[in-house]
């Protein structure tokens, strides 16, 4: 393994530059040069190539988005866009690739490996926390904080107006995010797309908790649920209660990444680095019950990460 091709695909996540940095100083250490590949799958595509050097990533640990920046790109889901990809590879002497992304860049890296035979290492970022064999994704603990620091902020205004606000956050199809967000808020409800709710149901619980003398009520919602503004205005309607909607946006994409998300950009970035290193192709760094390993691309790509449930129970319990 003399060159590591790096690339970061899909949405930006925080902590992609600290993973960079990562690979970039375990490769020298063992004595592999590394080059990105800029604006995601496209760079592969058009041979936009950056050198990256212990020296040039000097200063990054700290930055949100990513220094090789990222895209979402259809040319690379055709054979054609990945024989494109393959020949640049090649003309670079890129003897194995790092991805950092999330589930779709996975899926991409998985097709492209058993059409080109490259060997990839992937490692997972992104803040939906939506990987299959890795408990946590780089950027998902820097999301969850930029989303409790907002939330706190919007329950000092509905505890001042008795209000209710439901709070959408991202998260793709998935809940992950809105779990998180909404236990450490201290919601009193939270909406994933992996539990059926009925909106009577909400406005039962928003009138009972008014009831036993709450003065404002914070639904966490995860994008994925559907249409949050008609969803608080059946409420208001409802329960007669002032309901107001907040999306939090992509706001909750950027920022500094926190001490967690950097940590595990670095473990992950030497497992990747080393996985290859050690000729063990097609894997994707995993942290597991706290350990650090390697999940196939195959399995990973195939299989969908469970929603733990208990988290909203618990949110429940405690919100009462
Ligand atoms: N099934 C697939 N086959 C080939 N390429 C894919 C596939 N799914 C995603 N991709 C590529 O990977 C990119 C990143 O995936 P996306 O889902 O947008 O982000 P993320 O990796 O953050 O989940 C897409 O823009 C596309 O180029
Ligand atoms: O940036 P876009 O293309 O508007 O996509 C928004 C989506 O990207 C995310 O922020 C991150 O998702 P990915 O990691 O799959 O790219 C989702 O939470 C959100 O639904
Ligand atoms: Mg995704």
């Amino acid at each position: 393994m003399r060159t590591i091709g790096v690339v970061t695909s899909g949405g930006d996540a925080p902590g992609m530059n600290a993973a960079i940095r990562a690979i970039v100083r375990v490769a020298q250490a063992h004595g592999i040069a590394v080059i990105g590949f800029e604006r995601g799958w496209e760079g592969l595509i058009y041979d936009n190539v950056m050198s990256l050097t212990p020296r040039s990533v000097s200063g990054i640990i700290q930055q949100g988005g990513t220094i090789l920046r990222t895209s979402r790109n259809k040319e690379f889901m055709t054979d054609e866009g990945m024989q494109k990809a393959s020949v640049t590879l090649a003309n670079n002497k890129v003897d194995g690739l790092i991805v950092i992304g999330g589930d779709g860049s996975f899926r991409a890296a998985h097709e492209f490996s058993k059409k080109t035979d490259t060997r990839i290492a992937g490692i997972p970022a992104t803040i939906d926390n939506d990987v299959y064999g890795t408990d946590e994704t780089i950027g998902f603990d820097t999301a969850v904080n930029t989303g409790v620091t907002e939330i706190d902020k919007i329950r000092d205004t509905a505890t001042s107006l008795d209000r209710v606000f439901i709070v959408e956050v991202m998260g793709r199809t998935r809940g992950f995010l809105a779990a998180m967000i909404g236990l450490t808020v201290g919601a009193e409800i939270i909406l994933v797309p992996e539990v059926k709710f009925q909106p009577e149901e909400v406005c039962d619980t928003i009138l009972k908790n008014s009831a036993a003398g709450k003065k404002s009520g914070i639904i966490v919602a995860a994008e994925g649920i559907g249409d949050t503004h008609a969803l608080a205005k059946e409420i208001q309607e409802h329960t007669r209660i002032e309901t107001r909607l907040s999306v939090l946006g992509y706001a909750q994409r950027g920022g500094h990444p926190t001490a967690r998300s950097r940590f595990l950009a670095s473990v992950f970035g030497k497992a990747a680095v080393e996985f290859l290193a050690d000729g063990k192709e097609n894997l994707i760094a995993a942290l597991q019950h706290g350990k650090v390993t390697g999940i196939s691309f195959d399995e990973s790509c195939c299989k969908s990460k469970e929603l733990d449930l208990r988290l909203l129970k618990l949110a429940r319990e405690l919100s009462k």
